[in-house]
């Protein structure tokens, strides 16, 4: 069901290879125009649009779309205690690796008496977008809040889908794990119009506009998060996942398909990719991927998503090809899975992020590893970066000359102030000096 593409003997260009393994099913712009319909309805009809949006998207139309604060306390109230013991350790993990993305403020003394202040500001308020579609997400609760809070975010705002199976409410255990973290403001909407509300706010249910929307989500999301850039920011277009495999013939097979399973079982948009030097380890993917589609838990969605034109199995003449493939493609997920996956390492440019040798899987990353699981999709880890504490910093730079340093430099602004016809700039400098 999967299709091999066999590269042996090639030597494709790195905008060959994107083209061999396509992802214009993960193209969120297939998803621009719904999108942007979604959010201009919630322009004009606030919170009325929103419970029009959750009745035909949702299949439920909320009681009120603000979350009551006796809703959460609940959800905490009723939390199973393995997922509560689960979800603190996940808390406590990504809290420190998000530690380590805080930049240390810096000054650097250009002469004496010049200053310049290098200091990292956090974004004052952020919408952050929980998914609950095909499935619920109170993982990427964590993933969102831990990382503002690490920042100093001030004030956050919260969204998730009301769910038809809880009455219309958000799901329980996404409002256990936002009250363990101390959120209140919770939204009971979902895809592209929440997305439009976070920015744009909504006036009736007192949804004050926020300066970022981060979050994973489906098609619909990462397409609007994509319209509402320049009215708040954004983190990666963080869409239906992807995982790509870099194996030699000492992987297991086994692991591999389960670890491509496991990623397929999002959307059938995922996309799953092996990359092999080693013939007889696809053709054991393959053959395993077969024997875990006779089982219980395979779903239709992972069917969908394996074989779609967005999933392969690749055959390359050796390990530095496989990397080449990997780093024009430009991973959500990278798995390295050879004799020496450091040695491999090295080769790599571009990935979300990278989990090394066999004891290092993707579903790991996605709960209990430490580090973020709301990466960037589409082939955009190619220029951007996964969500942390430093998606919601800005460095600023802060400027600090004494008269004596303003004197120093003061015939280099005449020059340059000249040299752009722009005299006013320079006139100003000399006004000191009169
Ligand atoms: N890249 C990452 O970091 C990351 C992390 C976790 C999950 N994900 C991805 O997030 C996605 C989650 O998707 P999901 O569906 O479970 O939840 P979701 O919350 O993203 O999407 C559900 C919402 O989509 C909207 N929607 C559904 N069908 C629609 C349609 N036909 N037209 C317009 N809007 C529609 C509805 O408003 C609904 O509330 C998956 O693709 C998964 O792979 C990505
Ligand atoms: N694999 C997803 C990131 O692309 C994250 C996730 C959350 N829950 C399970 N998986
Ligand atoms: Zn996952």
């Amino acid at each position: 069901m999967i299709q091999t593409i066999d590269l042996r003997g090639l030597q494709p260009t790195p905008a060959e290879l994107l083209a061999l393994v396509p992802r214009a099913s993960t193209d969120v712009s297939v998803a621009l125009e719904v999108a942007a319909e979604l959010i201009d309805d919630v322009r004009a009809r606030g919170e009325h649009a929103l419970l029009d949006q959750a009745e035909r998207l949702d299949r439920v139309r909320p009681e009120s779309i603000r979350v009551p604060q006796s809703h959460i306390d609940e959800a905490v109230a009723g939390l199973d205690p393995d997922v509560h013991e689960a979800i603190l350790e996940t808390i406590r993990r990504v809290r420190l690796a998000s530690a380590a993305q805080v930049p240390p403020a810096a000054t650097t003394v250009l002469a004496p008496g010049a200053e310049i202040i290098q200091r990292w500001q956090p974004v004052g308020r952020v919408g952050l977008y929980v998914p609950g579609g095909k499935a619920v997400y109170p993982s990427s609760v964590v993933m969102n809040v831990v990382p503002a809070q690490t920042a100093g975010v001030r004030s956050i705002a919260l969204a998730s889908p009301p769910q038809a199976a809880f009455g219309g409410r958000v799901h329980p255990t996404i409002l256990a794990v936002a009250g363990l973290l101390g959120i209140t403001e919770v939204y009971g909407m979902g895809g592209a119009g929440a997305v439009g509300a976070l920015a744009y706010g909504v006036a009736g249910i007192g949804l004050d506009p926020v300066q970022m929307v981060t979050g994973p989500g489906n098609v619909y999301v990462a397409a609007a998060k994509r319209l509402i850039r320049g009215q708040a920011g954004i983190d990666a277009e963080a869409g239906p996942t992807d995982i790509l495999v870099i194996a030699d013939a000492m992987a297991d097979a086994a692991l591999i398909a389960a670890d491509l399973v496991s990623q397929a079982e999002h959307d059938e948009l995922a996309a799953t990719v092996l990359v092999t030097d080693d013939t007889a380890l696809a053709d054991a993917v393959e053959a395993e991927l077969g024997r875990l589609a006779q089982t219980t838990t395979h779903s239709a969605r992972v069917t969908a998503a394996l074989s779609g034109p967005q999933s392969a199995l690749v055959l390359v003449d050796d390990i530095e090809e496989a990397a080449a493939f990997s780093n024009a493609f430009g991973p959500e997920h990278l798995e390295i899975q050879t004799e020496d996956p450091e040695a491999v390492l090295e080769l790599i440019e571009n990935a979300g992020a990278i989990f090394l040798g066999p004891n290092s899987p993707v579903s790991l990353g996605d709960y209990s590893a430490g580090s973020n699981h709301v990466l960037p999709t589409g082939g955009q880890a190619r220029f951007s970066a996964g969500l942390g504490a430093s998606t919601f910093l800005r460095p600023q730079q802060v400027v600090r000359y004494s008269r004596e340093a303003l004197a120093e430099v003061h015939q280099n602004v005449l020059a340059l102030s000249n040299a752009e016809a722009l005299p006013a700039h320079g006139d100003a400098i000399s006004a000191r000096f009169l």
